[in-house]
């Protein structure tokens, strides 16, 4: 039985000042204790949000990191920096990484690699355009990025790890894939997975959908075979939003 998991990721939003404020109105919610509860934030949020929500099961990720370990790369973050300062998740290969910032699967795959050899654990983000959903290369595009993802990723690391699916048109539009199209798509990456590892491990890879989800729509995603839960934007900067999102997972 895979734990349900909500991760939030602010994107670049969010002061020091402010992401200390929604920590401290998140305290005074109660959240479903049988969702895992993840926030993913800039890297100067990390540890107002790590020291305030440290009595909490709510575990910090961070949005990027470097794949070096450590060296002349000026304005980067290593994998071991984040470890030492207390971080669970790391996003790597979100689309606005790769759209904005040209990030290749290669540059995903070693991310993956460096947040797994610090002990933390990635979230594998992959999405299709709406050009190539419209002409249906939408499952073989998204099946190329989990395979380049994984590449050399050892077997006792893959069932811990974390697959967002999200199609690019629907981050921040409001349009969301319907909760079938958001399954199928998840079904397929499990399918994809067991080809690369074997039944077991396709089975304990949690595979969320993101894209305008909000609390509205949690539960009809949830009730889907192989949606594990949600790598939520927007809706994650609302402290009462997030909480609704963590009791509406609730399976
Ligand atoms: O990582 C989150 C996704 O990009 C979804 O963002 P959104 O919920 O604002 O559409």
């Amino acid at each position: 039985m895979r734990t349900p998991l909500i991760a939030g990721n602010w994107k670049m939003n969010m002061t020091v000042s402010e992401a200390g404020a929604f920590a401290d109105e998140l305290l005074k919610n109660t959240l479903n204790e049988s969702v895992e509860a993840a926030i993913c934030a800039p890297f100067i949020d990390l540890p107002v949000l790590i020291e305030k929500l440290k009595e909490t099961n709510i575990k910090i990720g961070a949005q990027n990191v470097y794949y070096e370990q450590s060296g002349a790369f000026t304005g980067e973050i290593s994998a071991p920096m984040l470890k030492d300062l207390g971080a669970h998740y790391v996003i790597a290969g979100h689309s606005e990484r790769r759209e904005l910032f040209g990030e290749s699967d290669s540059d995903v795959n070693k991310k993956a690699h460096a947040v797994i050899e610090a002990g933390m654990v990635p979230i594998i983000c992959v999405g299709e355009t709406e050009e190539e959903r419209d002409s249906g290369r939408h499952t073989a595009k998204v099946a190329g990025q989990v395979k380049a993802a994984l590449e050399g990723i050892a077997a006792e690391a893959a069932g811990e790890l974390v697959i967002a699916y999200e199609p690019i048109w629907a981050i921040g539009t409001g349009k969301s894939a319907t909760s079938d199209d958001a399954n199928a798509m998840c079904t397929s990456i499990r399918t994809e997975v067991e080809k690369l590892y074997d039944k077991g491990i396709a089975d304990s890879v949690r595979i969320l959908y993101g894209g305008s989800v909000k609390p509205a729509t949690i539960e009809d995603l949830m009730s889907k075979s192989d949606v594990d839960g949600a790598l939520v934007g927007g809706a994650s900067l609302k402290t009462d939003d997030y909480t609704a999102l963590v009791s509406g997972a609730a399976r």
